[in-house]
């Protein structure tokens, strides 16, 4: 990886981070085309889309009982990664049960006003699996649903001619009513519009890789969505006290992802930015993953930068937006305080994004693309709505009488004014 100066990206390079698209625009056709075809042709064309992209030909769809299978067999077995599923599932609950809101009411004046939260009734979490398994992605999508009280979560995930156990048995743990072996675009497409065996839900959440990022964003308006969720990405935001070695672990962990992720490291110090430069080369050599690291770390949406100062490397952060922002620096609370776009941040040289990936708690399904700057990864809110409830006694409505007709006639609503002034002859 070479070193660039921030100061000295060219237009275009600005452009490839800070707008930074990790493939999707390319395969916007494409998925158009698939989801058009699940909608028209149902379980026929998830079938063939599953031959063409992920070479199976899948018998039944409904995997509902292998999951349970795959859970019973992992727990005869006293499976340590069951363990280590069920503490990571723990850990993910007690975090997001903190995020229930309560329905409250208020009186006063002779007004009672309120707002109550209920959830939605069916979701869809997409667990990704094309290059790797994602049973952690299983947790951070179903437990959400489960603790906002869904009351019918779905699950798809790419089919596999030996599907992966360890997977299965996280949707099974996580509390998933259906399990499809269904990937990508026709994943998306089959839980928005529904198919012979897929039910349609109320809202698909879940990360993924460009096409099925690409089809979120083409259901979108027939079907609720979380939020585009596509490539991983991390930035890395180091001053001299930093361990180019941890830095550049942070990098290389990320980019193993997706030849589409994004990984950045910004520091004020040269010296540093030379060591994660080379610390990253000597850790993509031999590694698993190579290819995919390597042309991660190539992308224009990657790379190390050198700022002229840390306020330099905090704007950059801002504009940057990232899904995952390491802060490895001094005064990390200090630089923290000045940032406000990140989906999660790990602060701290002991806090590297993979203990988030897993076990900690908080969610992993978080913005990509700059996305931070609108929205928040996902939550218990995701699937709930809420609804306020107002309550007024006969004065309350008097006192408030001549502020409402005087805008109902404004707007030349008389009917509306006319039911306010009914109430109080
Ligand atoms: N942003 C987040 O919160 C977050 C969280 C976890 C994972 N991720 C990302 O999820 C992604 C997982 O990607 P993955 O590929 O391993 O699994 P995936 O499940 O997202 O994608 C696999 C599917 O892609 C489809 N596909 C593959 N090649 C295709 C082609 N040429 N045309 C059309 N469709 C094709 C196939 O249908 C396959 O089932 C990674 O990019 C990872 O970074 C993001
Ligand atoms: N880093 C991913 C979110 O972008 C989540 C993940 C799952 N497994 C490992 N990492
Ligand atoms: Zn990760």
């Amino acid at each position: 990886m070479n070193v660039r100066a921030v100061a000295d990206l060219s237009p275009a390079e600005r452009r490839a981070l800070f707008e930074r698209d990790a493939g999707i625009e390319a395969v916007r056709g494409d998925v158009e085309g698939i989801v058009d075809r699940v909608r028209e042709e149902g379980d026929v064309a998830v079938r063939e889309f599953a031959e063409e992209f992920d070479g199976v030909a899948v018998g039944n769809l409904d995997i509902t009982d292998e999951a349970a299978r795959a859970h019973a067999e992992l727990e005869d077995a006293d499976d340590p990664t069951l363990e280590a599923i069920r503490e990571a599932a723990d850990n993910v609950r007690t975090f997001h049960e903190r995020q229930r809101p309560e329905d409250w009411r208020e009186s006063f004046a002779g007004r009672e006003l309120g707002r109550r939260f209920r959830p939605i009734d069916r979701a869809g979490a997409y667990v990704p699996g094309g290059a790797a398994a994602y049973p952690s992605s299983a947790l951070m999508g179903v437990i959400p649903a489960v603790v906002a009280g869904v009351d019918h979560v779905s699950v798809t995930t790419p089919p596999a001619d030996d599907p992966n156990p360890v997977t299965l048995a996280a949707i099974h743990e996580a509390g998933a009513d259906a399990v499809y072996q269904v990937g990508g675009a026709q994943a998306i497409a089959a839980l928005a519009y529904g198919t012979e065996t897929v039910t349609t839900v109320e809202k698909v959440v879940g990360p993924g890789n460009k096409w099925v990022t690409a089809a979120k964003a083409a259901v979108q308006g027939d079907v609720e969505i979380d939020f585009l969720a596509g490539p991983s990405e991390v930035l890395v935001l180091a001053d001299d006290t930093a361990d180019p070695e941890y830095v550049a672990a942070e990098l290389l962990a990320q980019a193993e992802h997706d030849p589409d992720a994004s990984v950045v490291a910004v520091t004020d110090d040269a010296d540093l930015a030379d060591a994660v430069a080379e610390a990253v080369e000597a850790g993509v050599a031999d590694r698993e993953r190579a290819e995919t690291v390597r042309a991660a770390l190539e992308n224009d949406a990657s790379g190390v930068l050198r700022a002229r100062s840390m306020s330099e490397a905090v704007l950059f952060a801002e504009e940057y937006a990232a899904e995952h922002l390491s802060i490895m620096a001094d005064d990390d609370e200090a630089l923290l305080d000045r940032i406000t776009n990140a989906g999660s941040v790990f602060l701290g040289p002991y806090s590297p994004v993979a203990a988030g990936d897993y076990a900690t708690g908080p969610n992993h399904v978080l913005p990509t693309n700059g996305g931070a700057k609108r929205y928040g990864g996902l939550s218990v809110d995701t699937f709930l709505r809420s609804s306020t409830v107002q309550r007024l006694d006969r004065d309350a409505l008097d006192d408030l009488s001549e502020t409402i007709t005087t805008l109902a006639e404004a707007e030349g609503l008389e009917a509306h004014a006319e039911s306010v002034r009914k109430r109080l002859e």
